[in-house]
């Protein structure tokens, strides 16, 4: 950037920048924090940045392609949305803008989402899944889970590794809260109401979830959930071999490779290094990651040791952030980009192509 003008974003941590400019501190700080010493935080993306590629040569790249297909659905490419709560605290509309940015792309919605999923779901073109924390009151799960149903969503993802919100010390350095102009609408109001309490020296959200959240859960409980809703279950938040062949015994239709993006365990691997156990362990059950992909070439990295997809949280919210549904898109073209050209570069013109020949260990 400089010369006085303001470049246009081209790299995902030029988005970054511009967020970190604009949006209030408490607000930049949830956003970008982590739990504990921050170590998974950093870990997520500097364990990307080990990874060397292994480019093979004359392969016919005319003509290259990321199109794929998940839980039946056709994707045009593998790069996905996280969820992440609160859209309407960095942009005034929202899940509807990051809906309409997501193009056609996986675009997993927060349980925590601030605008209604009918409206997201008026605004989406691609698959929409539903993220959802066990909640004590499960008449309200079940309400969200019905909400969703009518709004034509195509899976639900159980976030399984948050019993409790981890202490982040940024947020309770701030004395983080929900502010009360943005709120979780499709969560009955009284589940949420100690979310937009203030203390001083505690974050609300991670209160909120002692409060509300059910510790108690175990696999035994996940048949409660199938026997009534027909719709896809996924796990997001498996890090083990054991986790990943239980959620096969108990019929889950996908996990995802998480670690919440360093805001839960701290000290969990980085998730691209737990990546190859969780696969080996899925026999063909679809494995998705998410956690520091920043760029086209992290994510062909995931894509070789055997995601199906990636998803990204931060960098979504810093696009929605800077310029609402043109920031999102513009987040998933530069990855897509940046992705296809590493495709063609490692001479790998399909997803199909790749496997684990097209990455080295550590540099
Ligand atoms: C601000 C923020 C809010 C989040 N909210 C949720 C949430 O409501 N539900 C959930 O399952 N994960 C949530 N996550 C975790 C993301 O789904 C995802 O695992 C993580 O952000 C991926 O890492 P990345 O940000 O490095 O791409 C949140 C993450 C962030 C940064
Ligand atoms: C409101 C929070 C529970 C959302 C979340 O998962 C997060 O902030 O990481």
């Amino acid at each position: 950037m400089g010369g006085g003008k303001k470049a246009k974003p081209d790299r995902l941590a030029d988005f970054a920048a511009a967020a970190a400019a604009t949006l209030p501190g408490e607000v930049w700080d949830y956003l970008d924090g982590g739990a504990g010493a921050e170590w998974t935080l950093r870990e997520n993306t500097a364990a990307f940045a080990r990874r060397t590629l292994r480019p093979r040569v004359l392969t016919d790249v005319s003509r290259v392609s990321p199109a794929t297909t998940l839980l039946g659905a056709a994707l045009p490419h593998p790069v996905g949305i996280a969820p992440t709560a609160y859209h309407r605290l960095v942009h005034p509309d929202g899940e509807v803008a990051t809906a309409t940015g997501a193009a056609g792309a996986l675009h997993v919605v927060s349980m925590f989402a601030s605008t209604p999923l009918a409206d997201i779901a008026a605004a989406a073109s691609g698959p929409l899944w539903m993220q959802l924390y066990w909640l004590r009151d499960r008449a309200v799960l079940l309400d969200l889970v019905r909400r969703a149903e009518a709004a034509g969503f195509d899976a639900l993802v159980l976030t399984v590794d948050t019993p409790t919100v981890a202490r982040r010390p940024r947020d309770a350095r701030n004395g983080f809260t929900v502010p009360p102009g943005v709120a979780a609408v499709n969560v009955a109001a009284s589940v949420m109401a100690s979310s937009h309490v203030a203390q001083d020296g505690s974050s609300a959200i991670e209160r909120h979830s002692r409060e509300q959240f059910d510790q108690t859960t175990t696999w035994a409980d996940l048949a409660w959930l199938r026997e009534r809703s027909p719709l896809p279950l996924v796990l997001k938040g498996i890090l083990t071999a054991e986790d990943t062949r239980l959620a096969r015994a108990h019929g889950v239709d996908a996990v995802i490779v998480s670690n919440h993006g360093g805001r839960q365990l701290d000290g969990a691997p980085a998730t691209v290094d737990a990546l190859t156990e969780v696969v080996d362990a899925a026999a063909g059950l679809p494995v998705l990651l998410d956690g520091g992909v920043r760029s086209g070439r992290d994510a062909l990295v995931a894509l070789a040791l055997g995601a199906r997809a990636v998803l990204l949280g931060r960098p979504v919210v810093w696009g929605l952030a800077h310029a609402g549904a043109d920031g999102v898109r513009a987040v998933l073209n530069l990855v897509v980009d940046e992705l296809t050209e590493a495709m063609t570069l490692t001479g790998r013109p399909t997803l199909a192509d790749l496997d684990r020949s097209a990455v080295s260990g550590t540099r």
